[in-house]
């Protein structure tokens, strides 16, 4: 196999997502959900990588110069020498041009922009071997998985030899894991009828929709103004009952002690979660907000930007539920190190799946997750939002609330070719029609 990249091509790609509100929170109340999308062209026929960065709207094209920038440490490389030694690969790419380096390092535009890169080449890899990466992963051995991996940073908390036990540990039972995923799927959540801009109407509505559907965990979006939390969430009460499970979204508006403060009023909603209270950056105010509220858990990650930052929230103690982003890390490489330190600290992984595109990529990383490494869906429960799965050319399957396995090869990440002209910003028919209005 000697396949080569011989050239990268990114588009700006945008939902006008903010004109129905979908997508809306107390942080973020008009997003367009939008994809820095790349695509890694190789010398094969019929051969490509894709994959995509999530950002809401006008950030998109800061993305997708960064991923021009970025084009040339990957461009000329051959997939061969790429998997040889992909933890390499990956570090090179992080530490391989200093003069970018410095916009992070490994967080912000420049991190989401290599998450996009990355995970292209997942999907390259993916598609060569003709399997879904969930897939690729569960079938490589541990030491061939250690070796995708960069430990940089982390190796006071997890070593390679760890990881290898940790995997090992688990591979008795994969086979056994895959086959009850194949026939059941992995438990989700839904937000659909959470979102910030709906009204208690809709939201109602949606509701009762999201049963008669199956969903058993329902999220909310609060944070602007707490009466109305307090309105909406016995609303959903009334709708949802007390037997299903109710979660709760604040996007970081609060204080430290405003979380505390608010989250007492909403405990008689008895939330599984607050998610995002506060600064995502802020791993000792977690800690103390989780202290503070127990038993409600506290839960973030859709922002938490490297491994790094990871490893302090789980060492701080300050997380009950790790939120990973598929495409907020460096792509796959970083994601992996991630669930193998939450599985050494026991802390379930749910990863975060609010954009577009990010539930078609987290599905490969829960199956991975519950088949290789944590072994465990106490507590696990993966994201859905119900918007633009059309677009994508092996969308989500989602049966009675649960994910069921993507079957087709690849990150599941690759769009319609008539979704990239239609969408295409400011250019595509979609956006010259909403203009010209
Ligand atoms: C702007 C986005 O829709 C966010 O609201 C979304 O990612 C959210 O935080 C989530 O948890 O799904
Ligand atoms: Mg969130």
């Amino acid at each position: 196999m000697s396949i080569r990249i011989t050239h990268l091509s990114v588009r700006d790609i945008r939902f006008p997502t903010s004109l129905s509100l979908d997508g809306s929170d107390a942080m973020n109340s008009a997003p367009d959900y939008s994809a820095s999308y790349v695509v890694l062209h190789t010398d094969t026929t019929g051969l490509e990588g894709h994959g995509l960065t999530f950002t809401i709207g006008r950030g998109n094209e800061i993305c997708v110069a960064a991923v021009q920038s970025l084009a040339p440490l990957i461009v000329d490389l051959t997939l061969e020498e790429i998997v040889a030694d992909m933890g390499a690969f990956w570090h090179r790419f992080t530490v391989g041009d200093s003069q970018l380096r410095w916009l992070g390092p490994e967080k912000g535009v420049i991190h989401l922009a290599t998450a996009a890169i990355v995970n292209a080449v997942w999907d390259l890899w993916a598609k060569h071997d003709g399997k879904p990466v969930w897939k690729l992963l569960a079938d490589m051995t541990p030491e061939q998985l250690v070796r995708c991996l960069d430990f940089s940073y982390v190796t006071d908390v997890l070593t390679p030899e760890e990881a290898i036990a940790l995997l090992r540990r688990q591979a008795p039972g994969k086979a056994q894991r895959e086959a009850q995923m194949l026939r059941e799927g992995y438990p989700g959540y839904t937000t659909a009828p959470g979102w910030l801009g709906y009204s208690e109407e809709k939201m109602r509505q949606l509701a009762r929709e999201a049963i008669e559907d199956g969903w058993t965990h329902i999220k909310q979006k609060i944070g602007a103004n707490l009466e109305d939390d307090i309105r909406r969430a016995s609303i959903l009460r009334d709708e949802i009952g007390w037997e299903r499970t109710l979660m709760m979204d604040a996007n970081q508006v609060w204080s430290v002690d405003e979380s505390v403060a608010n989250m007492r009023r909403l405990a008689e909603f008895e939330p599984l979660w607050i998610e995002e209270p506060t600064s995502p950056d802020d791993i000792l105010g977690h800690a103390t907000i989780r202290q503070r509220i127990a038993p409600i858990g506290v839960a973030t990650g859709e922002h938490c930007h490297n491994r790094v930052m990871f490893k302090q929230m789980f060492q701080a103690g300050a997380l009950d539920f790790c939120q990973l982003d598929a495409a907020r890390l460096g792509g796959l490489n970083e994601v992996l190190i991630v669930l193998l330190m939450a599985a050494k600290y026991d802390v379930p992984v749910c990863p975060h799946g609010g954009g577009v595109g990010l539930c078609e990529y987290v599905q490969n990383i829960a199956l991975f997750d519950y088949i290789a490494v944590s072994a465990s869906l106490h507590n696990r429960v993966l994201e859905y939002v119900d918007h633009l799965h059309e677009h994508f050319l092996d969308p989500v399957v989602i049966r009675r609330g649960r994910y069921m396995p993507p079957q087709r090869p690849g990150y599941s990440i690759e769009m319609h070719a008539e979704t990239l002209e239609r969408y295409q910003y400011p250019n595509g028919a979609v956006w010259l029609d909403i203009n010209r209005a």
